[in-house]
C-alpha cells in the first residue's frame, strides 16, 4: 500500500473536482495532463485544494482497474457511486473519510471485503492493467514485479536549475524566499526534488526563467551528451525542447542549437520557453521530409535522438496511458520508426561526434535491442555506454539512454 504524504481535507469542492476531471479521463478519454489544464483553467483553488485535487485523482487514475473491480463499475463508468469510489480511496490510500459521504453498512462491508480479495492479487494492487502485466512479463521477466509496483506510485516533482541564470544551491535560496522548499539530488548536479506542495509555475522564479519542471532522468540524458560551449548541436527529435533548453544552458549561449520536430506547435512553444530561459543560441527547424535530415549531413558534434515511444517508464505521470489503449498496435509501429530514425538521423554526425539515442521506456525492445540492432547493420559507429534509469531502483521515472561514437564515415 501507497503510504500517505499526510491526511488529506477532502471538502464537498475538492470532491465535485476530482469526480469531474475523473469523468474527462476515463469516459471522454482525455489525457490527465489535458483535463487538469482545462478544470485548473476554469475554476480557481487555494493552492492546499489543487494539491489535494491532483493527489487524489492521480491516486484513483493509476489504479483504475482496482476502483472498477471494488466499485462492480466498469473504467469507463468509474464515477457512477462517487460515494462507494472515496470510500474505497480512503481505505486504500490509508486516508480519512470524507465526512460529508454516506454508505450502508452493506456497501462498506463489501468495499472492504473486496479489498481483502484485491490484496491476494498484486498486480490488480498495483493498478496494471492485463495487457501491460503480460508485456511487462514478456520484456523484464523477474525484475518486473518490481517495476511495476514502482510505477503504481505518486510521481515525486523534480525541478533543473537554469545554468544560464542560477545553480541548484543559489536556487534553493531564492525557491525558499517563495515558501518552496526543495532537496538537493546528489546524482545529477541541476536537479532539485520539490518537497513542499507548493504551486510552482506560479512562483517568480519560473516567471524569471530560473527553472523548468523535468524529472531527473530527463536531466542525466541532457549531461549524457556532454556538450560544450561552441560545438554544433542538432535536438532532432525536440518537442517542446524539454532537453534542448538544458543543452543550450551547457552550452553557455555559445556554439549551434539545432532543434528539430516533425509538429509544428511544439517548436513554437520551444522558442517561448527558450525566451524565459535566456537560451539565444536555439534555431529550430520543421522536419517536412526525408530532405530536412540529408541536408545535415555530417554536420553535428553531438547528435541527441530523444525518440518517439511507449512512455511506460513515465506511468507515474502519465497514468491515463494505462487505459486509453493496449498499445498492440502502437508498440510495432513505435519500434520501426525508433531504428528508422535512428538509421536516418545518425548520418547528421560527424566522424568523432557523439550521439545519444533516448526513450522513456523500461522495454529492452526499445532501448537496447534497439541500439544493438543499429550497431550491426552500422559497423561505423560504436557504443560508448548505456544506462537504464529503473524506477525501482531510483524512485526517479524510467528511462534509457546510450552514448555512441561515430568512428568512421
Ligand atoms: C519523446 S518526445 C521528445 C521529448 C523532448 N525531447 C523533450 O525532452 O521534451 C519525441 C518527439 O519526437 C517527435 N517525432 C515523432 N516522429 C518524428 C520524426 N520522424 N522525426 C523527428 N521527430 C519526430 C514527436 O513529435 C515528439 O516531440
Amino acid at each position: 500500500m501507497v503510504k500517505p504524504m499526510s491526511q488529506l481535507i477532502v471538502t464537498p469542492r475538492v470532491y465535485e473536482a476530482v469526480l469531474t476531471i475523473l469523468n474527462n479521463v476515463a469516459q471522454a478519454q482525455c489525457p490527465l495532463d489535458k483535463a487538469y489544464a482545462q478544470h485548473f483553467f476554469n475554476f480557481d483553488y487555494a493552492s492546499q485544494d489543487h494539491a489535494v485535487i491532483t493527489q487524489i485523482t492521480g491516486d484513483m487514475v493509476r489504479k483504475l482497474n482496482l476502483y472498477s473491480f471494488i466499485t462492480g463499475n466498469t473504467i469507463t463508468h468509474i464515477t457512477s457511486n462517487p460515494a462507494v469510489l472515496f470510500y474505497a480511496w480512503s481505505k486504500i490510500e490509508q486516508q480519512t473519510i470524507p465526512s460529508f459521504i454516506e454508505l450502508t453498512q452493506q456497501e462498506i462491508d463489501n468495499v472492504e471485503q473486496l479489498i481483502d480479495t484485491a490484496k491476494h492479487n498484486q498486480s490488480l494492487m498495483d493498478g496494471c492493467p492485463a495487457w501491460l502485466n503480460t508485456l511487462g512479463e514478456n520484456e523484464l521477466a523477474d525484475s518486473w514485479p518490481q517495476e511495476r509496483s514502482a510505477l503504481a506510485l505518486a510521481a515525486k516533482r523534480f525541478i533543473r536549475a537554469n545554468l544560464l541564470k542560477t545553480n541548484t544551491v543559489e536556487l534553493q535560496k531564492t525557491l525558499e524566499k517563495e515558501h518552496i522548499t526543495t532537496r538537493l539530488i546528489s546524482d545529477c548536479v541541476t536537479a532539485l526534488e520539490i518537497t513542499s506542495n507548493s504551486s510552482l509555475f506560479k512562483s517568480l522564479a519560473f516567471k524569471n526563467g530560473l527553472f523548468e519542471q523535468q524529472d531527473v532522468g530527463s536531466q542525466l540524458i541532457i549531461e549524457a551528451l556532454d556538450v560544450k560551449p561552441g560545438m554544433r548541436v542538432i535536438d532532432a527529435c525536440s518537442g517542446a525542447g524539454g532537453k534542448t533548453l538544458g543543452l543550450a544552458a551547457y552550452m553557455k549561449g555559445k556554439g549551434r542549437l539545432l532543434a528539430m520536430d516533425i509538429e509544428e506547435h511544439k517548436l513554437a512553444a520551444l522558442k517561448q520557453r527558450a525566451k524565459r530561459a535566456g537560451a539565444d543560441n536555439i534555431e529550430t527547424r520543421l522536419i517536412t521530409s526525408s530532405k530536412t535530415i540529408k541536408r545535415l549531413k555530417e554536420s553535428a558534434d553531438r547528435l541527441l535522438l530523444d525518440v518517439p515511444c511507449s512512455g511506460l517508464g513515465v506511468l507515474k505521470r502519465n497514468p491515463d496511458a494505462k487505459w486509453h489503449s493496449d498499445m498492440s498496435e502502437s508498440l510495432p509501429t513505435l519500434r520501426h520508426l525508433q531504428q528508422d530514425i535512428l538509421t536516418r538521423y545518425s548520418k547528421m554526425l560527424k566522424v568523432d561526434g557523439i550521439m545519444v539515442y533516448a526513450t522513456c521506456s523500461i522495454l529492452p525492445s526499445e532501448n537496447e535491442l534497439q541500439v544493438s540492432a543499429f550497431l550491426k547493420a552500422n559497423p561505423n559507429y560504436k557504443l560508448i555506454n548505456e544506462t537504464t534509469i529503473s524506477p525501482a531502483q531510483s524512485g526517479f521515472d524510467g528511462f534509457y539512454f546510450a552514448s555512441l561514437q561515430r568512428i568512421s564515415a
